[in-house]
């Protein structure tokens, strides 16, 4: 039973038991005839009710774009296409009702986005790097981790189209890796081996930290800065640094009373503080979860350094790095605070980075 329960988490994550050194599962529940987990699982991707039925919101742009591609879908012609346009504009709204007419249809289509929190917006959507195996280290020659043999070679081969939502946001040598593998998988040397792709995301799309007309301020020089480059932003979108007090002031600005809002999730779903180190992060992170509600809990970090047979790195050392792709060696959580994950733990699930 264990092990066919980790059999069943290796699948989600295109890997198998046989692929570890572990016992082998029974011969009965093999089914060596079966079609691979893989393709069941994207054969059995829900669509809801809502997207079946968007077809008749499309407005116009919409329409025109579901048509041109759904055609060359149907006429199994290969092609690539990208959705361009800026936020909200309706893009998401698209991918959902092609997705919902494909698989109504019985196709496969292959949802994915280059972050996860995109990724969650479309249903069985996955993040582009965990679904084709896109290297972390990625080089201008990289390929995909995908063995031409496996299940998701198979899966690729079959589905109908693949969706890559914010792809503007990948780096292009990741585009080049899944052209050069999907060409070697679907051996064809059509640009992404002949499959109809479609790419979306907005080139202009920046941050909504500032507003727009003040960043085109800055780029056409308008806005004062001050000699050494820097930008001064307007009083009314600062808080004047006077001494450390101005970290709780702003604290306080962004979330007021939090001590009384630690249950209430919209409230915390629509505030966040943005700061480009990880010591500054470390730091409000510190003084908020202190000012949140309720009884404290410290997860611990152990780090070791492989071979140090010495005892050259002494643990107090290791305990005080805090390295951007560690957590912090000591985790302070609070039942109900926000708690945002720096892994796909189980993109199935929507345990994505960033959600
Ligand atoms: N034709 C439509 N009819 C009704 N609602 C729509 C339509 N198109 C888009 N919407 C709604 O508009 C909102 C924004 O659309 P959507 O999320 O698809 O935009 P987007 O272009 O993907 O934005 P972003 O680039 O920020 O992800 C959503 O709530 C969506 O349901």
């Amino acid at each position: 039973m264990l092990l066919k329960d980790l059999n069943e988490l290796l699948n989600r994550h295109g890997k198998k038991i046989e692929d570890y050194d572990l016992p082998s599962l029974p011969p009965n529940t093999i089914d060596r005839g079966a079609v691979p987990s893989i393709i069941q699982e994207k054969l059995a991707v829900n669509t809801p009710n809502e997207d079946i039925e968007s077809v008749a919101k499309l407005n116009n742009d919409q329409m025109s774009a579901f048509n041109t591609i759904m055609n060359v879908i149907i006429q199994k012609h290969s092609k690539v296409f990208f959705v361009d346009g800026p936020g909200g504009i309706g893009k998401t709204f698209l991918y959902r009702t092609l997705m919902a007419s494909l698989i109504s249809r019985g196709e496969i289509i292959l949802a994915t986005a280059s972050s996860g929190i995109a990724a969650t917006l479309l249903p069985g959507g996955r993040t582009a790097h965990s679904r084709f195996k896109i290297p972390i280290d990625i080089q201008p020659s990289s390929i995909c981790g995908i063995q031409k043999q496996k299940d998701l070679a198979n899966l690729i081969r079959v589905d109908a189209a693949i969706i890559w939502d914010e792809a503007p946001m990948t780096n292009k040598n990741c585009l080049e890796a899944l052209d050069r593998s999907l060409q070697d998988i679907c051996s064809n040397s059509a640009p992404f081996g002949g499959k109809v792709l479609i790419m979306g995301g907005d080139f202009r799309q920046v941050l909504p930290v500032v507003r727009k007309e003040f960043l085109i301020c800055i780029g056409d020089d308008v806005e004062p800065t001050k000699p050494d480059d820097m930008v001064k932003l307007p009083l009314h979108i600062a808080i004047p640094w006077e001494c450390e007090h101005s970290i709780q002031v702003l604290i306080q600005h962004i979330s007021p009373n939090l001590e009384l809002h630690g249950w209430d999730a919209p409230y915390m779903v629509q505030r966040a503080i943005l700061t480009p180190t990880n010591d500054d992060v470390q730091k409000l992170n510190d003084m908020i979860i202190d000012q949140f509600p309720g009884e404290e809990h410290n997860l611990l970090l152990f780090d070791e350094v492989e071979g140090d047979n010495h005892n050259l790195y002494q643990q107090e050392f290791l305990n005080s790095i805090a390295q951007g792709s560690l957590p912090p060696h000591i985790l302070k959580i609070k039942k109900d605070a926000p708690l945002m994950l720096l892994r796909n733990l189980d993109p199935r699930y929507g345990l994505c980075n960033g959600t």
